[in-house]
């Protein structure tokens, strides 16, 4: 079990506040200055990756003293118990072992004394059997013809992270169609049943647990419409298969056993695309993609187990954060991936940041009294610049972002790729040296304006520069490379959990939307006014049932 140590009562804790007030008049750009050497020392290559984390408001002198926060705070502890399988995620007495689905080592790692791997495997030759008859065409529906469209239904962690890979990895994509169904708006599904036909057409029916509502609503909905549509109840097996961990309810929906692709408690549904939740993925781009995401995530855990902490690169930037949300008030974190294929990467770590760390109760279940989780936010660039950079670059926040880039483009149309990297490296670059008075007075003059025009127009273009980013420029986006960068993140998640002394793999926040709302439920059949909550909800209900 993890230790509760309060993290603001820790030594490091109070030199780092002693130290921050010591930088006050220190700006990124004079360090470079006084630095030759400093992207060399605050830069990691990794595997096709390269960390650079220069430009960020760090000497020598904070990155020992966040280290030192770390192991006062027992991270290298943490970190083990995480990989040993112990009981860590208290509040449901659970092991957190996504590393072992991606364990291509296959070293034993047990629960509860069992070794899970050979389980582990066996779900994996059974996707891999089961896709590779699919994806040839071998597999048939109810009037013999191939499958050409797979549904995957399914919300939160049985969603997100195969939309986010799948669209990452269009690359390498085969000729199935794929569609995700996450919505309980009934407009979700209707916009996905007017593309597909259900002789050729495959549901997989992604929850963890097979009783999210959301889920549970829209696969009803997917069978009566194949049953209305020439499907029969003979043949749901052809075309029905599920992801779960509750076989009981798969079996009680109507899925046979054997179409069933099982997980465990142990999987977090926001860590879960490792495990059968990644079944659309391997449907997407082939099993043996896959297994390639899987090994670039593992090479990710082995330097993230293994690496000195001042070479780690899920540590370094765990800490960055704590350094800019906790010691100087930074409320969010902005992920901007120069990549149009890693569109729904920011949308995916919402779920995988938010959902870990959006708490206020500590390990000791007392409230904390310091900020933990931030919001993170982001899309890919260059939109983002022509939206929300203006706030980065000149508003009233402090917004560390991580500016995500690859070398080299799948898609090599004429200069395309260079504009966009330009835009990558101007970013960081203008976003830590700013413009100065100065600067901006003198290109005036150059541009012929009057010294009246100077005096009222230079303030505005002043930037005071001094925000810190991460560069994270990759090679190509390839399934490997993907796979180690999502692996860095969840770590990154990890270390932020056990610094701030919080639990970061329960979501009982969430549980309480979903009992709130079920409450609600039968509360709108019948036509009689709603009375039993405060005015404004009794209100809204009352002016839907008018409308209805
Ligand atoms: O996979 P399921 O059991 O259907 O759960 C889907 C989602 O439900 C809730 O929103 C949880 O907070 C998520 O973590 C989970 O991913």
């Amino acid at each position: 079990m993890l230790k509760s140590i309060p993290f603001d009562q820790t030594h490091a804790f109070t030199l780092l506040t002693k130290h921050k007030a010591e930088l006050a008049e220190t700006s990124i750009k004079d360090l470079f200055k006084n630095d030759a050497e400093r992207f060399n020392k605050f830069s990691i290559n990794f595997e096709d990756i390269l960390v650079d984390y220069s430009k960020n408001l760090l000497t020598d002198k904070t990155k020992a003293a966040l280290i030192a926060l770390a192991n006062e705070c027992e991270l290298d502890d943490a970190i083990e118990r995480m990989f040993t399988g112990d009981t860590i995620n208290k509040t449901e007495n659970r092991s957190v072992l996504h590393v072992a689905l991606r364990n291509r080592s296959n070293s034993p790692i047990a629960v509860d004394g069992k070794d899970v791997m050979p389980e582990v495997n066996a779900v994996l030759e059974k996707m891999k059997g089961f896709s590779e008859k699919v994806i040839s065409g071998e597999w048939k529906g109810y009037s013999d013809k191939a499958i050409t469209d797979v549904v995957n239904i399914g919300i939160g962690g049985s969603d997100l992270g195969p939309v986010m890979v799948t669209e990452a990895l269009k690359p390498y994509k085969n000729q199935l169609n794929l569609h995700f169904v996450s919505n309980v708006d009934g407009t979700h599904i209707a916009e996905v049943f007017k593309k597909i036909n259900p002789e050729t057409t495959l549901f997989l029916i992604a929850s963890k647990t097979f009783t999210t509502q959301e889920t549970m609503a829209n696969a009803h909905s997917a069978r009566d419409w194949f049953l209305a549509n020439g499907g029969s109840a003979e043949s749901v097996a052809k075309h029905f298969v599920a992801v779960s961990t509750n076989e009981k309810l798969v079996t009680a929906f109507g899925i046979d056993a054997n179409n069933m692709f099982g997980f465990w408690d142990w999987v977090g549904g926001r860590y879960s695309l490792w495990s059968a939740i990644g079944l659309s993925i391997i449907l997407s781009i082939g099993f043996d993609n896959f297994i390639e995401l899987l090994e670039g995530a593992h090479a990710m855990d082995k330097h993230f187990r293994t690496a000195d902490f001042n070479e780690n690169i899920p540590v370094i930037l765990a800490l960055l954060g704590i350094w800019y949300n906790n010691f100087y008030g930074a409320e969010t974190q902005a992920i901007l991936p120069y990549d149009q294929y890693m569109h729904r990467f920011a949308a995916y770590f919402q779920q995988g940041d938010m959902e870990s760390n959006g708490k206020y109760v500590g390990r000791d279940g007392k409230a904390v009294d310091y900020q933990t989780g931030p919001v993170i936010w982001g899309e890919p660039g260059t939109n983002g610049q022509h939206a929300f950079y203006q706030l980065i670059h000149q508003g009233s926040k402090l917004i560390p972002a991580d500016f995500l880039a690859p070398a080299v483009s799948h898609n090599q149309i004429g200069n395309h790729h260079t504009l966009l990297l330009s835009n990558f490296f101007a970013q960081t670059e203008a976003l830590m040296n700013g413009k100065t008075l100065e600067e901006v007075e003198a290109e005036f003059v150059k541009a012929g304006k009057t010294q009246a025009e100077i005096d009222e127009l230079a303030s505005f273009k002043v930037f005071k520069g001094n925000r810190p980013t991460n560069s994270i420029l990759f090679k190509q986006l390839t399934p490997r490379t993907l796979g180690s960068l999502v692996a860095m993140y969840e770590h990154k998640i990890f270390v932020q959990g056990v610094i701030w002394n919080i639990f970061s793999f329960d979501q009982w926040g969430v549980e309480l939307g979903k009992q709130l709302a079920n409450q609600i439920l039968p509360e709108l059949s019948g036509n009689e006014d709603v009375t039993s909550h405060d005015s404004s909800t009794n209100g809204l209900i009352n002016a839907y049932k008018n409308w209805r």
